[in-house]
């Protein structure tokens, strides 16, 4: 089966847990350049493919600390070019027999990098790594630092404090560099990691949605085989669009979408959703009303994690339902003499690269904040196999695949919506009544941003149902009512995020809706809170 590394340059990223690590990856990619980030941990013998370079990002451990992680030497055997980022540049000296030490003045922020100068006058140069980039400003976050040179290696370039902020390898394609290139702080640090992948390792800038889109579509198919059948996991969210649109180019009508309305969607969902896929991607789509099944599940049920693995469950229960539906009318056909189908073996998710990510930091997933519905929530015996398409890639580059694909803008643009949908939105025990009002005060909320013209500006922007009551007075008589909180973030890629600031009119205008339209709430709040310490999701 053709492999992703095969057709895509790959550049290896070790992770050593920085928070930075998945940023390498996406500038990398942002170069056109296929890029992925593994564990330290990883053993070279493992690998199933050759990277062209190896990438070791930053750490919040110190090399000599006794639980520091370190790399496979291999790597160093691999006869690849290695960049060291921070306590990737301290691993590489430790490995090589140079000293790093606590430094005098630890560096948190902006440095200014002064590159050297190979050679005199005239003919003087600067290394391949910072050709055509001078003296630049730089991002640093480190304690500790580079004290004795290991051998065979020379200065490239240093800082005020850091004398030996980037160093290279006498003769072999060995970098390191003390500051973070990664970081949009770093100005010129973008192109500091093209100069090492494009001209010292050498990859082929090929990775485009463009290429990706021929060489997935050809390997679904390789995957499928000639009669193989799709069973598609769509939510009308533009993950599972993209992934469906994709393996309706590849397989046709041997893909079958499934949306399930599960009871907690937005107001009138599952209608424009059919619409949307039957009528505009013409992607034949079957709604299955089952908000009976999960509602009843979910009855009295407060805890979010418990909310979260209901409903991971009972979606897989419904499309390996499903898939045995289609089966038994296919039989049905072939009875009747129809020329005989595949059999449904494989449930396509939209599932992408940074759900992946936060399982993968060398010390095992990291703690876990939420279950994911799609990863950590399926059930453990399911006998349908997995597709996911856009496992690789993160969102930007899933909305960009989603323009190429014809996909309209609309449906591209769209904010993302969780599959435990407003359960997680609904604080407490999720009833019909509850689901009710706040699909009604969500739906004027995105109304008057759409109004607004702000819904573009905004990543993500939802209404969450609070479990207490407040009073109020409407119509001079005293209610006691419930209470509303408005959410709307900004974000790059929902790791991080901060809160939007509105115009004080769009607020005004959505609270009077609300307090006003909706029966059962008269209190709205606005939530201004960043992720982290908080999270976008309430539950
Ligand atoms: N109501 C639903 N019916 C069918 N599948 C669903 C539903 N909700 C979620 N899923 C499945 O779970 C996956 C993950 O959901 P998620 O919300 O992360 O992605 P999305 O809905 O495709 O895109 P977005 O993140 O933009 O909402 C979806 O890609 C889809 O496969
Ligand atoms: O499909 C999903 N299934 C889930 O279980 C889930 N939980 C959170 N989210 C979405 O992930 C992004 C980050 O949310 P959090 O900061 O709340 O983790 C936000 O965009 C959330 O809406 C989910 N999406
Ligand atoms: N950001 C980093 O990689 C830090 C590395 C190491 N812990 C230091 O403080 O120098
Ligand atoms: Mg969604």
């Amino acid at each position: 089966m053709a492999e992703i590394h095969d057709q895509f340059d790959t550049i290896l990223i070790l992770d050593f847990g920085s928070q930075y690590s998945h940023l390498i990856t996406r500038r990398c990619r942002e170069l056109n350049v296929y890029a992925e980030l593994m564990p330290c941990t990883t053993k070279i013998s493992d690998l199933h493919f050759k990277p062209k370079g190896i990438i070791l990002s930053g750490s919040p451990y110190s090399v000599y600390d006794d639980d520091a992680p370190h790399a496979d030497p291999a790597i160093y055997t691999l006869g690849v070019p290695i960049l060291g980022i921070c306590y990737g540049l301290q691993e590489m000296a430790y490995h090589n027999k140079g000293k790093i030490a606590q430094c005098n003045h630890r560096e948190y922020g902006f440095a200014q990098v002064e590159v050297s100068k190979i050679g005199e006058g005239s003919s003087s140069s600067v290394d391949a790594l910072f050709e055509g980039l001078g003296d630049m400003q730089v991002w640093m976050s480190h304690g500790d630092q580079l004290s004795e040179m290991p051998p065979n290696f020379h200065i490239i370039g240093r800082t005020q404090s850091a004398p030996y902020a980037a160093i290279a390898h006498d003769s072999k394609p060995f970098y390191g560099i003390q500051f973070h290139p990664e970081v949009t702080h770093s100005p010129r640090g973008k192109e500091v990691i093209g100069r090492f992948v494009l001209n010292i390792c050498g990859c082929r800038t090929n990775w485009t949605m463009e290429e990706f889109i021929g060489k997935e579509i050809a390997r679904i198919r390789d995957i499928c085989g000639p009669k193989g059948r799709v069973i598609g996991a769509v939510s009308g969210g533009v993950d599972s669009t993209v992934a469906a649109k994709l393996m309706h180019e590849a397989i046709g009508d041997r893909f079958h979408a499934i949306m399930v309305d599960n009871g907690v969607l937005r107001l009138n969902e599952a209608k424009q959703v059919n619409e949307m896929l039957n009528k505009d991607l013409g992607v034949n789509l079957t709604v299955v009303d089952a908000s009976d099944l999960f509602l009843s599940r979910l009855e009295g049920v407060e805890d979010p994690e418990k909310k979260r693995k209901i409903i991971g469950n009972t979606f897989i229960n419904v499309f390996e339902e499903e898939a045995a539906k289609i089966e038994a009318a296919a039989e049905a056909e072939e009875k009747k003499g129809a020329e005989a189908k595949g059999r449904v073996e494989w449930l396509l998710q939209g599932t992408l690269y940074p759900d992946v990510i936060e399982s993968i930091s060398f010390k095992g997933p990291s703690a876990t904040i939420k279950t994911h519905h799609n990863v950590g929530g399926l059930l453990a015996d399911m006998k349908l196999k997995l597709i996911e398409p856009l496992r690789e890639l993160f969102k930007d580059e899933v909305r960009a695949l989603g323009r190429l694909l014809s996909i309209p803008a609309p449906l591209v643009q769209r904010h993302p919506f969780p599959g435990p949908g407003l359960a997680i939105r609904i604080l407490g025990p999720v009833t019909r009544e509850q689901v009710k009002i706040l699909q009604q005060a969500d739906s004027i909320y995105i109304e008057e941003i759409r109004n607004a013209n702000l819904y573009n500006q905004i990543s993500q922007a939802f209404a969450v149902l609070l479990p207490v009551k407040a009073v109020g007075v409407m119509g001079d008589k005293r209610t006691y009512e419930q209470v509303i909180a408005l959410r709307a973030v900004q974000s790059e890629d929902f790791m991080t995020a901060d809160w939007y600031v509105f115009p004080p009119e769009v607020l005004r205008r959505i609270s009077s809706r609300i307090t006003n339209e909706v029966s059962g709430v008269n209190r709205v709040t606005y939530d201004i809170s960043s992720k982290p310490p908080s999270t976008v999701e309430w539950l």
